[in-house]
């Protein structure tokens, strides 16, 4: 028990740590606004200090009756110079802080969309997401609205003792003696506001994954009626981010009272030392109010202080939060880590250009590949494709086809063997221009939100004249489609394509493919969905670039198969056989049962 308490101590000194030295990593970039806004706050603050002063030779003009109208219109002056510089330094301080949150939200944004394929499958989608939102937003409120702002509250603090010690160092002995005794009480509430706030963010995090996922699959939940059960659940995590909220509230409300407590306390304790000593005559009643005055000062910083001590915990469990973004694989090794004071740089897809339309020479050598630590998928997997021919692969579900078409995306790397592209090693390519060179149809045809127009121009990376688009949506048969639309090619087709059918997806996936003129045609059943003239003519307009390009299709149909040039039939995670329908019905009897019973079954 006890070594479990001491781990998770070290763990939060850790996280403390790391959480300071990330802070002031981030505020680096931005010290000369933060110091000029602390030099304001410094004015700020004398100014605020001198107005004790002012109001004592105000009481001792009175009480001398000498002239009243020089120290008034100094007190007048402090007040208003007071105002206008506090002002000035909250504006500074807090767009500092934005700018920060800013800086570390451009940063997480492009390190979640740069992480490589696995990274994303071994994680949840919310959780990333809620890294993005929620703790970017935690981070952002707690600093601009209590870290930054309690800065320059130090400076009236010290400037304040400096003066109590100039009045009366015994009654400055009386109060922080109280204030001392007072935050030891409070002190270990600290580092459980820290556990509260990461536990609570976690649960936000679990929130965001499940209904992400729900919503992703809404259909399945309403045909399933699952809704209230998935309510439920997601209800659940969002109970639990309360219940660690309301931790964090009590906590935070126990350092409030204290710290009021500890101010009360000093001012009565001051006016009861202080007046004694006023009656016997050893402190003048003036230095007593200027005194007393000055209690009142530290109140308010104090508090302020308190409370971003107790803020920035939650700082910091969010920034390790954010941070963990850090420890993800990227596809790049340079994509900016999320904690580095770096600014952004626009990355833009290198590609070769005039290079992309050749069709390329694609070889497995040896190819292994194992998605976890579990049975490879593929084991010694070898083949060979010449440029501009049209292979399909073919074998049972799950043996292995969608992950060869992942390979050559690099969606994920080979644990073993080489891929050749054109000769050369794909691992040596650049990633981007390597993708520039594929079109790829996915088995699922993903569509996003937006206008039919922007999912048909996504990633061509180039002006594409109205007569080419009129000409592929003729291709691929959405022309009648987008005449029945109210706005044509700028209808919104809902998120996900959700007003499209399956069909008319994977058309508008194989548009975007012929407008992107690929050296590499990768199709993943990309017919499955289309009746038989819908399919007949994407296979026509598939043909006719199909000349420039080299085409893998994983077929499930006898009619591509036929089509194609040559089979590779994959069979426990090997390559089985290659030749041609013909050849292949006569040697493999495998290929046989295959034909007769899936291709011919979906054909
Ligand atoms: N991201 C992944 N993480 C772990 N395992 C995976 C992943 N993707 C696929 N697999 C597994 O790898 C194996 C091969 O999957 P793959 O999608 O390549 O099969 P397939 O031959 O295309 O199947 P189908 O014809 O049913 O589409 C399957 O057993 C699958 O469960």
């Amino acid at each position: 028990m006890e070594e479990a308490g001491n781990d998770v101590d070290t763990n939060n000194a850790e996280e403390q740590d790391i959480g300071l030295k990330v802070l002031l990593r981030l505020a680096r970039p931005h010290r000369k606004p933060i110091v000029l806004g602390l030099f304001l706050g410094l004015a700020g603050s004398l100014g605020a200090l001198a107005q004790p002063m002012a109001a004592r030779t105000i009481l001792d003009a009175v009480t001398d009756k000498s002239g009243l109208l020089g120290p008034l219109l100094t007190l007048i002056a402090l007040v208003l110079a007071g105002a206008v510089m506090s002002g000035l330094q909250l504006f500074i301080l807090e767009r500092a802080g934005e700018r920060m949150v800013l800086g570390l939200r451009l940063r997480l944004i492009q390190r979640l969309l740069h992480l490589k394929v696995a990274e994303y499958d071994r994680r949840q989608t919310g959780d990333l997401l809620s890294k993005a939102g929620s703790d970017t937003t935690l981070l952002r409120s707690v600093l601009t609205a209590n870290v930054l702002d309690a800065l320059p509250g130090v400076v009236t603090i010290v400037g304040a003792i400096a003066l109590m010690v100039y009045l009366d160092w015994i009654l400055l002995v009386v109060v922080l003696a109280v204030i001392a005794v007072v935050t030891l009480v409070v002190a270990p509430a600290l580092s459980r506001i820290r556990d509260s706030t990461h536990t609570a963010q976690e649960h936000v995090g679990h929130m965001t994954s499940s209904l992400e996922r729900a919503l992703s699959a809404i259909r399945t939940v309403k045909a399933g009626v699952m809704q209230d059960t998935e309510a439920g659940r997601i209800g659940g995590h969002a109970r639990s981010a309360y219940t660690a909220g309301v931790r964090t509230v009590k906590l935070d409300a126990f350092i409030s009272v204290g710290t009021a407590l500890a101010m009360q306390l000093s001012f009565l304790v001051v006016l009861g030392v202080g007046g004694y000593r006023v009656a016997s005559g050893t402190l003048p009643a003036a230095d007593l109010i200027a005194f007393l005055l000055y209690v009142m000062y530290l109140g308010s910083p104090l508090m302020v202080i308190t409370a971003a001590v107790s803020q920035l915990q939650k700082a910091f469990a969010a920034a390790a939060r954010i941070m963990e973004a850090d420890t993800m694989d990227t596809e790049f090794p340079d994509v900016v880590t999320v904690t580095s004071p770096e600014s952004v740089t626009e990355r833009s897809p290198r590609r070769e250009t005039g290079r992309e339309g050749t069709p390329p020479t694609v070889e497995f050598d040896r190819v292994t590949f194992t998605y976890r630590t579990d049975e490879p998928v593929l084991s010694e997997v070898s083949f060979r494709i010449d440029a501009g021919m049209k292979t399909a692969i073919v074998g049972p579900s799950g043996v292995g086809k969608t992950t060869v078409l992942n390979l050559l995306e690099r969606f994920y790397d080979p644990t073993a063997g080489r891929i050749l592209f054109d000769g050369r090693d794909l691992a040596t390519l650049p990633l981007n221009s390597l993708r520039a060179r594929i079109g790829y149809v996915e088995q699922t045809a993903p569509v996003l939100a937006g206008t039919l127009r922007e999912n048909l121009l996504y990633g061509t990376h180039r002006d594409v004249p109205a007569k080419e688009l009129a000409e592929v949506v003729r291709a691929v048969r959405l022309d009648h489609i987008v005449r029945g639309l109210p706005d044509g090619l700028d209808s919104p087709v809902g998120e996900r394509g959700s007003q499209l059918s399956g069909g008319e997806r994977q058309r508008v996936a194989a548009a975007r493919l012929l407008l992107r003129r690929p050296g590499l045609i990768l199709l993943d059943e990309a017919t499955s969905q289309l009746d038989s003239p819908n399919e007949q003519a994407l296979q026509e307009a598939f043909d006719a670039v199909a000349d420039r390009a080299t085409t893998i299709v994983v077929a499930h149909r006898l009619s591509t198969v036929v089509a194609s040039d040559r089979i590779i039939v994959l069979a426990g995670g090997g390559v089985r056989s290659v030749g041609t329908h013909a050849e292949l019905m006569d040697t493999d009897e495998f290929y046989r049962e295959l034909a007769r019973g899936q291709l011919l079954a979906r054909g």
